[in-house]
Order: structure tokens, then sequence, then C-alpha cells
């Protein structure tokens, strides 16, 4: 087998908070979640090789963004699992963005790594809060502090706007500016919604308790959300994680380009990506 054809390539999508309930706290500080998770079709991608050694390159428009040291979540994931190999990180996603970048590249290695090295997915927890979630990559309900993992039916596909203002935000510092931590979760039993348009009416009754908190933070998030909200295209403006970008739902893919395209053109010094979400 030459080595191009034991490359082994997975994707890492954009991890999106449809809805982030913050339902209390544990001993140890870490917040309970109840939250409705999809993902985009945008996102970084992960391509392993076998090797003796492990390696890590990162390539891509984000590549200046994270680090290229053991403190990379590629890398902590390859240490975890235990097999070697030699990793492209082909990054697409800003980081410290809300929207999990460092996590799916993390469960992507995992899944590329399982498959080179014939191993079982380790407990991917020990990763990060949202590596759970990520190594599903598909529509699901998030409890606990994210270990609590159920895959979701019925979501319908999303067409999205996701916009972020280019400004780092800290998980830990939204977190700790929260007034409330103990605020109501979703409905027990998730709706059987009809379309997309019905899932959005529900979103909007549902909350990102992060909003506020990371607003505060960081008050770019307040006119990312203006932005998406100052268009026809949108139905739902909502902030995903702790920030700072946001996701607008439109009624349609060509809705959802269109108002891109807008805030493009309006802030030509943003990320702007259309995007579906299932
Ligand atoms: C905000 C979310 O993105 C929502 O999906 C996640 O809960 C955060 O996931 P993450 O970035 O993978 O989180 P981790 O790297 O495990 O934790 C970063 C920090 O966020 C805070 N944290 C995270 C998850 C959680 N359930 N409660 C917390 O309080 C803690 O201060 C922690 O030190
Ligand atoms: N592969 C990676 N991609 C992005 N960031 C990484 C990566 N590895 C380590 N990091 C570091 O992790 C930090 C958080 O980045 P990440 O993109 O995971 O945050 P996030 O989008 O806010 O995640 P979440 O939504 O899970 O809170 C950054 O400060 C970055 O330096």
């Amino acid at each position: 087998m030459t080595a191009a054809e034991a490359a082994v390539h997975e994707a890492a999508p954009a991890k999106i908070n449809l809805a982030l309930h913050v339902t209390g706290r544990r001993a140890d500080g870490y917040h309970l979640l109840d939250s409705l998770v999809a993902f985009a079709d945008a996102g970084d991608r992960v391509t392993a090789r076998a090797a003796g050694q492990t390696r890590l390159h990162v390539t891509g428009p984000m590549a200046a963004r994270v680090p290229v040291d053991a403190r990379n979540s590629v890398l902590r994931a390859a240490a975890l699992i235990g097999v070697s190999a030699d990793i492209t990180l082909d990054k697409h996603l800003p980081a410290a963005a809300g929207i999990g970048g460092g996590s799916s590249d993390a469960a992507a290695t995992l899944r590329a790594l399982a498959r080179l090295g014939d191993r079982p997915l380790p407990e991917a927890l020990s990763l990060g809060a949202d590596v759970p979630v990520c190594l599903l990559a598909g529509a699901a309900r998030m409890c606990g502090i994210g270990e609590d993992v159920a895959r979701v039916e019925g979501l319908p596909a999303l067409d999205a706007v996701l916009v972020n203002p280019g400004v780092p935000v800290a998980t830990p510092e939204v977190f700790a500016r929260l007034e409330c931590r103990g605020n109501a979760a979703m409905p027990e039993v998730l709706p059987r919604w009809r379309d997309g348009a019905d899932c959005a009416r529900w979103l909007a009754a549902q909350r990102n308790d992060l909003e506020a908190p990371a607003q505060a933070l960081c008050p770019a998030i307040g006119a990312v959300l203006e932005r998406l909200r100052a268009g026809a295209g949108c139905t739902l403006a909502r902030m995903s994680g702790s920030g700072a970008t946001c996701f607008g739902l439109c009624p349609d893919a060509a809705t959802a380009r269109a108002e891109a395209a807008r805030i493009a053109v309006e802030r030509p010094d943003w990320w702007v990506v259309a995007t579906r979400l299932r």
C-alpha cells in the first residue's frame, strides 16, 4: 500500500449550540448544561498517515491562530489514543470562537487514528467538554457538563449564516461572568419539528444563557447580532457556545448566501460563511 492510499481523512465540522441552557453548577465549578447542538458543513479537515513518530502540520487560512505544539488539541487527542501518525490539520475555523474548532479537531483526530490504528475510540471528555458531542458530529442533545450526549433524530436541515467578528473569547471568563446558574432546561421531550421554519420558531423560545455575559466581555457580539438582524433574511439570530460566533437561521440556502454576501460587504474584516446545519 502506498503512503497516499494509507491516508485517512476526517472532517472536523463547526459545532453550533442552537440553544444552550445553563441549569446548574457542580461542586468542582463545571456548569450543567442542556444544549441542542448541530453541525455545519463548514469546518476544518484532519488527514493522518501512519508514521513511527507523531508530527503535526497546520495549513489553511486560520493556521496562524492555533498553537502547533503539545497544546494543540490534535496532538492532545493523538497522545490520548496512543497511535502515532503524520497529521495535517487544515484550519478554516476561527479559534476561541464558540464553534468548538479545537474540540472538533480533537474528535476528528480520534476518529482518524482509531481507523488508522484499528483501536476503539477512547473516553473523550478529558480532552474538553465539547469533545464527546463532536465525536458524534451530528444533531444531539448535550447534558451534564458535556458527557451526556444523545443523538437527536428529526432535526430539519437548517440554512444559516455564521459570523465571527475576529475577537477571541475565553470560555472560562464567560462562565465566570454568569449571573444566574440555575436556569430552566429545555422541555424534557423535544418537539417533532415539521420543517426548518417550525424549528426556528421553537428555537426562538429557547436561549443561550452565555450570550449576555459574553456580550459584556466582548461588545462586538452585539454588533454581529445587530448586523444579522438588520437584513430581512434571518428568522433567528443567536450566539453559539461562549461566543463570539453568532448564527442567523434563514428559510433557504439562497437567502443564507445573500445574507452572508451582504454582511461580508458591510464588514470585510469579519469571518462570514453561509452553511447548512444538521
Ligand atoms: C460553552 C460550550 O462550548 C458549549 O458547547 C462548552 O461547554 C465548552 O466546551 P469546551 O470549550 O470544550 O470546555 P473545556 O475546555 O472542557 O472547559 C473550558 C472551561 O469552561 C468552563 N466550563 C466548560 C464546560 C462546562 N460544562 N462548564 C464549565 O464551567 C470551565 O471553566 C472550563 O475550565
Ligand atoms: N486545533 C485547535 N484549533 C483551535 N484552537 C486550538 C486548537 N488547539 C488548541 N487550541 C487552543 O484552544 C483555545 C480554544 O479554541 P477553540 O477553537 O477550541 O475554542 P471554542 O471555539 O471557543 O471552543 P468551544 O466552543 O468548545 O468553547 C484557543 O485559544 C486555541 O489557542
